[in-house]
């Protein structure tokens, strides 16, 4: 099946979902509605694509029914075989004995009854034979024929698989990658080898698996009360139990009008689905792009194509080095570089060679990684701080027409008589800027430059996208120090490449994300340029992913120095090629003053408290559960799986900050239980003697 087939039976899950307009429709759309969802219409009946594959099932099933009726007389064969042996040696009567310690008492008896067996197997042999031989003369060669064809079918009945049906198991089954997309009970028992469903419970097949790009689909719905987003966090038990690596497991909830929470849609690849060489970007190919398009940003395990919108948003990207940081920052980039109507701000403090070609078409460019560099950059930022000030004054200027929210419209962005371009400032290796200790003095205030551009870019980050600013920035070290809390809570959309544990990649994608099943220190090294993306708003893979893994298109220093460079032109041709690109090299002028009192307004109002660990990661997993009307109690048992802590450690550096735990009974599955943990109320009050809590939960941005 290609490519594109995949894609729409994604979206198949994504767009029926009905909005406002939804709610009256016509009779003919309720019913086809009732079709897609209805459980009593066969899946075959519901789309094409089922149809086809249904009729493919069915020449298949038949042409393999031959083999199967071999295989079922076989099995047939053995079980009557074994079923005899054990009635002939007597085996339920001897084991009773045995366990009874009285089998030398009734061995006699034993033995009387086996030999008695054996005689009346003789004689049925001998009988069977004797009928077999008459009936032959009598009619000919057609009885044999007929007793045969009864026989196998009889054997083939009792040999059929089936739910408990006897047999061995064996230890070593051989690679069991494939023997799920032909016998779903192994799907079944992977299932529960991953404990995501019961012993005793079973899985309902919505779709047989099918062929899918280079790999095997399969839809399912979990049993009742089991959510499939366990399904997703528990991928890895689940890649385990189905013997495949856990880079070629997809595991997907199936949204809108034809999914629930309960069920999961598998993909299962071949190989490594990263393993082959990566594809160029398609930026390659246009000629122009519009910077409201997302902007292609990779490919995921399935090779659909992931998009990444960029205006009305701002990205972070973070990994250890030579992880692919660059090269998906400029990705980013690219689009917006084939968009003459956007502005560029690049402050490359990676100070390579990279961002390079970038100077033929910023407004704003630098390189390098000395003091001077961070305060051009913090220069920088004071200049866009006062523009987005600007551009609000200006959209409050203008009729409901042309903005009817105070927001950048793309009209606007590109009339060039207002003078409000998309305007994206990319900084690779962000920390170098953020850790500068240079002082400065604003507003009689005494602070470092790097504190003063956490501010600057913080407020950017905030204000910013509505006004069409576009905030990228990279990072070596995506630590909790580097890159301040309050920054990281306001920019939207996440990239996480190889990082080095857990804790930083829930710092990338948001609190709690591992637990959700995407950590992105799970990736491999020779996986260049794959990582985890947290879109922030609609991507291609639908508003209701919460992240992909995706592998960026490859865009070496060559295709990026093509696209600069057609970039210049189309801004060259449409008159917009300003400041360093057009050769001016001018400083900005800066109203600082003004500046630093709106920033640092919101500054001191944002300013608050951090929460300590592991008390931030206990508040951030609780989320709205923190509220009063959430839970009352939460199991310290709960809580270490959760956030994979050393509980000896946990509960000492809880008691330190101040939370004792205390008993409780809860229910599980196993009826009422008493078990340790916290009061919901104590971490409550605990935060509220910090004063903490509003700030926790504007950081909580998982
Ligand atoms: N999508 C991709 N496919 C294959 N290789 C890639 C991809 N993206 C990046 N790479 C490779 O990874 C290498 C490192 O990329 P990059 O320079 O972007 O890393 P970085 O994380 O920015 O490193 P540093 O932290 O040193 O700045 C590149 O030389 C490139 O060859």
């Amino acid at each position: 099946m290609n490519g594109r087939e995949v894609v729409s039976a994604v979206l198949e899950g994504e767009f029926v979902n009905g909005g406002p307009s939804a709610r009256r429709r016509s009779w003919p759309q309720r019913l086809a509605d009732w079709w897609v969802r209805s459980p009593r219409v066969p899946a075959a009946l519901k789309s094409r694509r089922l149809a086809v594959q249904a009729v493919k099932d069915g020449v298949v099933a038949v042409l393999r029914s031959p083999v199967r009726f071999v295989g079922a007389v076989v099995r047939g064969l053995v079980v009557a075989v074994r079923w005899w042996r054990s009635w002939v040696r007597v085996a339920d009567y001897r084991a009773a004995a045995e366990q009874s310690e009285k089998l030398a008492d009734k061995f006699t008896d034993i033995r009387a009854l086996t030999l008695f067996r054996w005689k009346v197997t003789g004689a049925v042999l001998s009988l069977m034979a004797v009928v077999v031989v008459v009936l032959d003369l009598l009619y000919g060669n057609r009885v044999l024929w007929i007793g045969g064809g009864v026989l196998g079918v009889g054997l083939a009945v009792l040999g059929r698989r089936k739910d408990g049906s006897p047999g061995r198991k064996a230890v070593l089954s051989g690679p069991r990658t494939l023997t799920w997309t032909m016998d779903p009970q192994v799907l079944v028992d992977a299932f529960r080898d991953a404990k995501l469903i019961g012993k005793d419970e079973s899985l309902r097949l919505v779709e047989r698996a099918t062929r899918q790009g280079d790999g095997w689909a399969v839809t399912v719905d979990l049993p009742a009360t089991r959510k499939a987003a366990d399904a997703i966090k528990n991928r890895e038990a689940l890649a385990s139990a189905l013997a495949v690596d856990e880079v070629q497991l997809i595991v997907e909830r199936v949204r809108g009008n034809s999914g629930h929470a309960g069920r999961v849609a598998l993909w299962v690849s071949d190989e490594d689905p990263y393993g082959s060489p990566p594809q160029r970007t398609p930026l390659l190919d246009v000629e122009r792009w519009d910077a409201w398009r997302p902007v292609p940003f990779g490919r995921d395990a399935r090779q659909r194509r992931v998009d990444l919108p960029l205006v009305w948003t701002s990205l972070l990207v973070g990994a250890i080095p030579r992880q692919g940081k660059t090269f998906a920052a400029r990705l980013a980039a690219a689009g917006l570089i084939l968009d003459p109507h956007t502005r560029l701000y690049v402050a490359d403090f990676k100070a390579g060679k990279d961002w390079h070609a970038a100077a033929r078409v910023a407004h704003r460019f630098m390189t390098g990684d000395e003091s001077e560099h961070v305060l051009a950059l913090v220069d920088w930022l004071v200049e866009l701080v006062s523009e987005v000030q600007a551009r609000y004054r200006r959209m409050q200027e203008l009729d409901d027409l042309v903005c009817p929210e105070s927001k950048i419209t793309p009209a606007m962005s590109r009339d060039l008589s207002l003078d409000i371009p998309i305007t994206a400032i990319f900084v690779d290796e962000v920390q170098i800027p953020l850790e500068d200790r240079t002082p400065l003095e604003v507003q009689d205030k005494k602070l470092t430059a790097g504190e003063y551009a956490g501010e600057l870019l913080t407020w950017l980050a905030r204000k910013g996208p509505a006004a069409g600013i576009v905030l990228v920035l990279a990072t070596q070290r995506p630590d909790s120090k580097t890159i301040p809390s309050n920054l990281r809570a306001v920019l939207g959309s996440r990239f996480a490449l190889r990082v080095m544990d857990w804790r930083d990649s829930n710092i990338v994608l948001g609190e709690q994300m591992n637990t959700r099943g995407y950590d992105s220190s799970r990736l491999l090294a020779t996986h260049k340029g794959v990582g985890i993306l947290r879109p922030d708003g609609e991507t291609t893979a639908g508003a209701d992913v919460l992240a992909t893994t995706v592998r960026t298109y490859y865009m070496p220093n060559e295709d990026w120095r093509t696209i600069c460079t057609r970039g210049r032109a189309l801004r060259e041709a449409e008159g917009t090629l300003t400041g360093h690109a057009a050769g001016q090299h001018d400083r900005p002028m800066l109203d600082r003053v003004a500046v630093a009192r709106v920033v640092g307004s919101v500054a001191e109002r944002t300013e608050e408290p951090e929460v300590p660990e592991p008390l931030a990661s206990v508040v951030a997993y609780l989320g709205d559960d923190l509220e009063p009307g959430g839970r009352e109690f939460v199991p310290t048992a709960e809580l270490v799986t959760a956030l994979e802590v050393e509980p000896t450690a946990f509960g000492l550096r809880m008691g330190e900050l101040g939370c004792r735990p205390t008993r409780d009974r809860i229910t599980t599955e196993d009826g009422v239980k008493q078990v340790r943990g916290y009061l919901v109320a104590d971490i409550r009050a605990t935060l509220r003697e910090g004063s903490v809590l509003d700030a926790e939960v504007v950081e909580d941005d998982g």
